[in-house]
C-alpha cells in the first residue's frame, strides 16, 4: 500500500459517502460512495471481519500481495483501512457491474458469442499474468468480471476476498458459508493431491458456459448434488445440438478446459493461443453492445435483489430456493464447507446400509416405519437441498455407491458425526459467533485510521443465510417428530403412548382410519403371503390377515394358512386341540397316520418362523444401533429439547418392538420345543397303535 496511487486516497470513513448498495458477497457489501477530498466516485467493499475467521497474518499477506497486483485487467483497491470491526477496501467504481449481474439482469439467456469471446479474453489476460505471479485466483465466475462505464473488464475479489477464504487450509469454521460449488474443480473437490493454477482453467472454462448459458452447470442442484456430478459425470460443455449458435472453436474452448485430469488442462497461456480468442473484439464494442440501454447499477442491483425476494416467496421449495438464491447472489463457490458436504455424503453412505438391510423380507414392513425417520434425517443431513423424493434419494443412494473411488479416502471414519455437523449450524447461531475484537496489532496492519461513523452502516446479510439453513434444519427435525408419530402400523398402540398428545392422537387416528387400506394391504409382506415361506412373518406383522385364514392365534400374532386346503386347515385345528389337550381330542376323528404330513408342515412352519424372526431382529438391532448413534449425536448438541424427546421417543418405540420380538422367538421356540415332544409322542402312540392293529390282524390268521 506504498504506491503513490494508493497515498492520494484517504484512509479515514469520514472523508467518503457511501451512497447506495451495488453487490453483495459472501462476507461483503459493496457500496458505490464518493471520496470526498477527491470528489471521485469509488467503490467501497465494506469487510465485516467478525464474519471471516481468517488469521490476521493471511489477510496481512493478502493485502501486501495485493499492493504488488498491476494489471488493466485486475481490479485493485486504491487503499484499504479498518472501521469498527469493518474493513473497507477502496476501489475503482465499475459502474456495468458484474458480468453475472448484467446477464441476470438483461440476458438471462446468457450473451452472444462475440460478447462472450470479449470478457473472457481479457479474463484471460488477467489470469495468464496472476499465474505469471505465481498466484491462483480461485474464484473466477461471472460475478467476479467487472465492468466499467466505458466497458473496461476486470478480474474482481483477487486479494482481500480471496484471502478470506484462504488456500490449502480451507477455512472450517461454523461461519463457512455452504455455497453452490459450480465453478469448482474436481480436484480441488476431491482435496488428495492439493491443486494448483489449473484448477483456475477449469473454472474458466465453467464461467464459459456460465455466460453461454446465462448460469454455470449443475447451479440448480444443491452442493451435494453438484459435488456428486462434478466428480462422476463427464465434464459439461456446450452441446453440439442444443448449442448450435456457438462456434465450434468456443466448444472446443471449453472442453479443452474442461478435462477432469488437471494435468491435461493446458495452462492460461497455453490456451490464450487458441484460435476462439482471435475474434475477441475491443471495450468499446462491449460497451456498445451490453452496457447500453442499461439504468445505473444501484437500481439494478436494487431490482435484483427485489425479484430474489420475489423468487423466495413464490417458490414453495425450500432446496430450491437456496441454492437459486445464492446463485442470484453469485456467491462464491469456493466459499463452501467442503467437509461438511463429506460428511453429509457419508451419512448418506451410512443410511444406505440400512435400506441394504430391507432385502431381509421379514425386515420391510420395519422399513415402512423407518422409511419416515430415515428420511428425514436424510434431509436433515443435507440441510434443506436435498431431492427428498424416493426416485431421487435412491439416485442418490446410487451415486453414493459409484462415489467410492473418487471421494472414500475423504470420507469420515465416523460418518454419523456428520450430523452432529448439521446440528452445529443451529447451535452456531447463537452460540458461536466468535467474541473477537480485532486486537491493536491489526491497526497496524494496514495503512489505516480507525473510522467512527461506520456504526451508521448496515452490514452483511450472510446470517441470514445460516438463518435460513438452521430453519430448515428445524423445521426438518418436525417433520422428524411429525413422521415419527404418525408411522407405526406395526406398532402396537401402547408403545406409542408416551408420545402422545391429544392433537397428534387425533391426527394419527384420522390416518389410521384413511390410510388403513393401505396400511394393511401395502407393503412386500402383503403382498407375498401366497408364498408359504413368508407367510407366518406376513401373519406376525399383520394384526389382520389381508387373507387366509386365521388358524392360531398368538397374542398379538396370527398365524393363517392362506393356501392351505380346508383339509390341512382342520386337520390343523383338530391337531391343535389334540396337542393342546382339549376336550374336543375325542370328537375328532383321527386318522394318526394323516397326522403325520401336517406336524412336518407345521414344524417347518415353525422353523421358518423362527428364522424370519432372527433375521428380524438383526435388521431391528442394526437399525436400533444407527438410530441411536444418530441420537446420541443429536443429542451432543444443543439443539433444543424437543429434538431430543423426538429422538428418544424413536429408541424407545424400536426397543419396546425389539423386546417384543425377542420375547416371541422365546416362545416360539417353546413352542417349536413343545410340538417336537408332542410329535414324538403322538408317533410312539401311532407306532402303539400301528403295533396294536397289526397284532389284531395277525391273531385271527394264527387262528
Ligand atoms: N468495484 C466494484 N464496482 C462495482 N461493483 C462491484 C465492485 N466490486 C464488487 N462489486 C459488486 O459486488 C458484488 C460482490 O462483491 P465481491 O464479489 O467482491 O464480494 P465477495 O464477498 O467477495 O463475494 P464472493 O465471495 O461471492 O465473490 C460483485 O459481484 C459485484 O457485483
Amino acid at each position: 500500500m506504498e504506491c503513490e496511487f494508493e497515498r492520494r486516497f484517504p484512509t479515514n470513513s469520514k472523508d467518503y459517502k457511501l451512497y447506495e448498495e451495488v453487490g453483495e458477497g459472501v462476507s461483503a457489501t459493496v457500496y458505490r460512495a464518493l471520496c470526498i477530498p477527491l470528489n471521485q466516485i469509488v467503490a467501497i467493499k465494506v469487510l465485516d471481519l467478525e464474519k471471516c475467521n481468517n488469521d490476521l497474518d493471511g489477510i496481512r499477506r493478502e493485502v501486501q500481495t495485493m499492493s504488488l497486483i498491476d494489471h488493466p485487467n485486475v481490479l485493485r483497491a486504491y487503499c484499504s483501512f479498518t472501521a469498527g470491526h469493518n474493513l473497507w477496501v477502496v476501489m475503482p467504481y465499475m459502474a456495468g457491474g458484474s458480468a453475472l449481474h448484467i446477464m441476470k439482469y438483461a440476458y438471462p439467456e446468457g450473451f452472444e458469442e462475440p460478447v462472450i469471446t470479449t470478457l473472457l479474453h481479457e479474463v484471460l489476460k488477467a489470469l495468464v499474468y496472476l499465474h505469471a505471479q505465481g498466484h491462483i485466483h480461485r474464484d473466477i465466475k461471472a460475478g467476479n468480471i467487472l465492468i466499467d462505464a466505458k466497458g473496461a473488464v476486470k478480474l474482481a475479489d483477487f486479494g482481500v476476498s480471496a484471502c478470506m477464504f484462504d488456500t490449502g487450509d480451507r477455512q472450517r469454521t461454523r461461519n463457512t458459508f455452504v455455497g453452490t460449488p459450480c465453478w469448482m474443480a474436481p480436484e480441488v473437490m476431491q482435496q488428495l493431491h492439493g491443486y494448483d493454477f489449473k484448477a483456475d482453467v477449469w473454472s474458466f472454462g465453467i464461467t464459459a458456459l456460465e455466460l453461454a448459458h446465462g448460469h454455470a452447470p449443475f447451479s440448480k442442484y444443491p452442493p451435494m448434488k453438484v459435488l456428486l456430478m462434478t466428480l462422476q459425470n463427464a465434464p459439461p460443455g456446450l452441446d453440439y445440438e442444443r448449442d448450435k449458435r456457438f462456434s465450434k472453436s468456443f466448444k472446443e474452448m471449453i472442453a479443452t478446459c474442461l478435462v477432469k485430469d488437471p494435468k491435461k488442462r493446458p495452462t492460461s497461456e497455453k490456451l490464450l493461443k487458441h484460435p476462439f480468442f482471435k475474434h475477441a473484439r475491443s471495450s468499446e464494442f462491449l460497451a456498445q453492445t451490453i452496457l447500453e440501454g442499461l439504468s445505473p447499477l444501484g437500481d439494478r442491483f436494487k431490482a435484483l435483489k427485489g425479484k430474489e425476494a420475489n423468487f423466495l416467496l413464490e417458490n414453495k421449495d425450500a432446496s430450491e430456493q437456496l441454492s437459486q438464491q445464492k446463485y442470484i447472489r453469485g456467491i462464491s463457490g469456493w466459499n463452501f464447507n467442503l467437509e461438511e458436504l463429506k460428511s453429509q455424503a457419508a451419512l448418506m453412505q451410512s443410511l444406505d446400509n440400512v435400506y441394504n438391510l430391507e432385502n431381509v423380507d421379514a425386515g420391510n414392513n420395519l422399513k415402512d416405519d423407518l422409511d419416515s425417520v430415515d428420511s428425514s434425517v436424510v434431509a436433515l443431513a443435507e440441510g434443506v437441498n436435498f431431492a427428498s423424493n424416493e426416485t431421487s434419494r435412491e439416485g442418490e443412494m446410487q451415486d453414493l455407491q459409484d462415489l467410492e473411488g473418487p471421494l472414500a479416502s475423504a470420507f469420515p471414519s465416523r460418518p454419523l458425526q456428520a450430523l452432529k455437523a448439521c446440528f452445529d449450524v443451529c447451535e452456531d447461531m447463537n452460540t458461536s459467533s466468535p467474541n473477537w475484537k480485532i486486537p491493536s496489532k491489526f491497526d497496524s496492519m494496514f495503512p489505516l485510521q480507525q473510522a467512527s461513523e461506520a456504526k451508521d452502516l448496515k452490514f452483511g446479510t450472510h446470517n441470514d443465510e445460516n438463518m435460513e439453513r438452521s430453519a430448515s434444519v428445524s423445521s426438518n427435525m418436525d417433520n422428524l417428530g411429525c413422521q415419527k408419530f404418525l408411522s407405526g402400523s406395526l406398532l402396537p398402540e401402547h408403545i406409542l403412548s408416551p408420545c402422545r398428545n391429544v392433537d397428534a392422537d387425533a391426527e394419527r387416528d384420522d390416518i389410521h382410519r384413511r390410510c388403513q387400506h393401505e396400511r394393511y394391504y401395502s407393503g412386500p409382506l402383503s403382498r407375498q403371503t401366497k408364498d408359504s415361506s413368508n407367510l407366518t412373518s406376513a401373519a406376525m406383522l399383520h394384526e389382520e390377515p389381508s387373507e387366509g385364514k386365521i388358524v392360531q392365534r398368538k397374542g398379538r400374532f396370527q398365524i393363517t394358512f392362506p393356501d392351505a386346503s380346508p383339509k390341512v386347515a382342520s386337520s390343523v385345528n383338530c391337531m391343535v386341540s389334540l396337542i393342546g389337550g382339549s376336550p374336543r381330542k375325542s370328537t375328532c376323528a383321527v386318522n394318526a397316520a394323516s397326522l403325520l404330513p401336517t406336524l412336518q408342515f407345521l414344524l417347518h412352519q415353525n422353523s421358518m418362523q423362527k428364522e424370519q424372526l432372527i433375521k428380524l431382529i438383526k435388521c431391528v438391532e442394526q437399525t436400533h444401533n444407527v438410530s441411536s448413534a444418530y441420537h446420541t449425536e443429536a443429542s451432543d448438541t444443543s439443539t433444543g429439547d424437543s429434538q431430543s424427546f423426538q429422538a428418544s421417543g424413536t429408541e424407545r418405540v424400536l426397543q419396546n418392538y425389539m423386546t417384543n420380538l425377542q420375547q416371541s422367538v422365546g416362545e416360539l421356540a417353546e413352542e417349536v420345543q413343545s410340538l417336537k415332544l408332542k410329535n414324538s409322542q403322538l408317533e410312539q402312540q401311532i407306532d402303539a397303535s400301528l403295533r396294536k392293529e397289526k397284532k389284531r390282524k395277525d391273531k385271527p390268521a394264527q387262528r
